[in-house]
């Protein structure tokens, strides 16, 4: 009783059916002819995908165990071997999580801490926009072949091993200063425990996951938002009215966002159209499972197609195009949106959505309130040693 999908070709499976640059556009086409729990052959490997909001919240949440399990491709097992927080499974992974989570909280994720050193980096963004407009120059594309991704990974983690020496060299107990302290505490408190999860591979690949998940993902949705401004100037120009009519010329700041509804709300739209990440991170099934009857075997590879739940024509009035209306009730309110899902769901979901969340709100109310600035004289003079 196998989840329906296309007929697969011996070997190629449904490699035919599918437009792999458009993967997610792929998918989303064969979740209209088959529905919202179907099954894939990518080439021999067979792949379920859930579909639409309401079932791929069903599986993460009232399922959360048995689809929880995060798929480790060939790729990522080859690097990182289990360890981290990203592609790791069981107790180390639980260990992990837990730590990661408590640690980032306890050094201010999604509070004043953290909003602290947003509102510094934006500061920095702001000045460096106006010093270095030629660093566009550099934005270009290079080529990644599967040598260079390892190497890459190597000089990473060769990168965060110096930073982990430095502040091992520099410890205090009795004043943390950030993820990387807590951990070497806990590793010294476990070090007569041979099966501890706090070894050093676990450090270097949670902090470069941390990195690696949380930097691209914020990174590329304020792109969006920069974009989506430009093509919308009439809800620029909203935005830009609300913030000066709510915050003025003062610093952007946590406590303003329940007085910027429209604001809040456009945000919001920018992460539903952005839809940064369509599949989310693959998952796979720890144990045999019968989901809205049909039978998916342990191990299989899960993909929750969150951009059919971003785009879900059962939740949202214009699903494909752009209009903060969506968060937004008839007096002008904000509203929440149970499918607003960018972030995923269930005990995978992503760990740093607090705190990307403030980021967003700030590095945005900082680019668009209109504040005098200084413009650079020569917006497109390369740099000095040429390009
Ligand atoms: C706009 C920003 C971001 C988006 C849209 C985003 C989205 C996601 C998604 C879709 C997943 C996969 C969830 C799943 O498997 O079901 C994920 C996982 C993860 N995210 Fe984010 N993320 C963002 C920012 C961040 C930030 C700032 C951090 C770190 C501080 C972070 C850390 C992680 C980690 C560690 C995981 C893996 C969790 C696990 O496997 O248990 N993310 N994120």
């Amino acid at each position: 009783n196998d989840p329906p999908g296309p007929r697969p070709l011996p070997l190629l499976g449904n490699l035919l059916h599918l437009d792999l640059k458009w993967f997610h556009l792929s998918l989303s086409e064969l979740s209209k002819k088959y529905g919202s729990v179907f099954t894939v052959h990518l080439g021999p490997k067979k792949v379920v995908v859930l579909a639409g909001h309401k079932t791929i919240k069903q599986a993460l949440v009232n399922y959360a165990e048995e689809f929880g399990d995060r798929e480790v491709e060939p790729i990522f097992s080859e690097m990182v071997k289990g360890h981290g927080v990203l592609f790791s499974n069981g107790d180390s992974w639980k260990e992990m999580r837990r730590f990661s989570l408590t640690n980032l909280r306890d050094f201010g994720m999604g509070k004043r801490g953290s909003e602290e050193m947003i509102i510094e980096e934006s500061r920095h963004l702001m000045e460096l926009y106006n010093m270095f407009p030629w660093l566009r120059w550099f934005c270009g594309r290079w080529l990644v072949n599967r040598t260079q991704v390892f190497k890459d990974n190597d000089e990473n983690i060769e990168e965060i091993e110096r930073l982990v020496q430095g502040l091992k060299e520099t410890l205090n107990p009795q004043d943390l200063r950030g993820f990387v302290d807590s951990f070497l505490v806990r590793q010294q408190e476990e070090s007569d425990q041979p099966d501890s999860h706090f070894h050093n591979n676990n450090l270097n690949y949670t902090v470069g996951n941390l990195f690696a998940a949380g930097t691209d993902t914020t990174g590329t949705t304020l792109r969006w938002g920069m974009l989506l401004m430009a093509k919308y100037p009439h809800i620029q120009d909203q935005v830009q009215e609300e913030l000066s009519r709510v915050i003025g010329d003062r610093e952007p700041r946590m406590e303003y966002r329940k007085n910027l509804p429209y604001t809040d709300a456009v945000i919001h739209e920018i992460q539903r159209v952005a839809n940064i990440g369509p599949m989310s991170i693959p998952h796979t099934t720890s144990c045999d499972v019968t989901f809205q009857g049909y039978f998916i075997k342990k191990g299989t590879t899960v993909i929750p197609l969150l951009m059919s739940a971003l785009q879900d024509e059962e939740e949202w009035e214009t699903p494909h195009s752009f209009n903060p209306g969506h968060f937004l009730d008839e007096k002008g309110c904000f509203i929440k949106k149970d499918a607003f899902m960018p972030f995923s769901a269930g005990r995978r979901a992503c760990l740093g959505e607090s705190l990307a969340r403030m980021e967003l709100f700030l590095f945005l109310t900082f680019l668009l309130q209109m504040v005098p600035c200084v413009v650079h004289p020569h917006p497109f003079t390369p740099p000095p040693w040429g390009v």
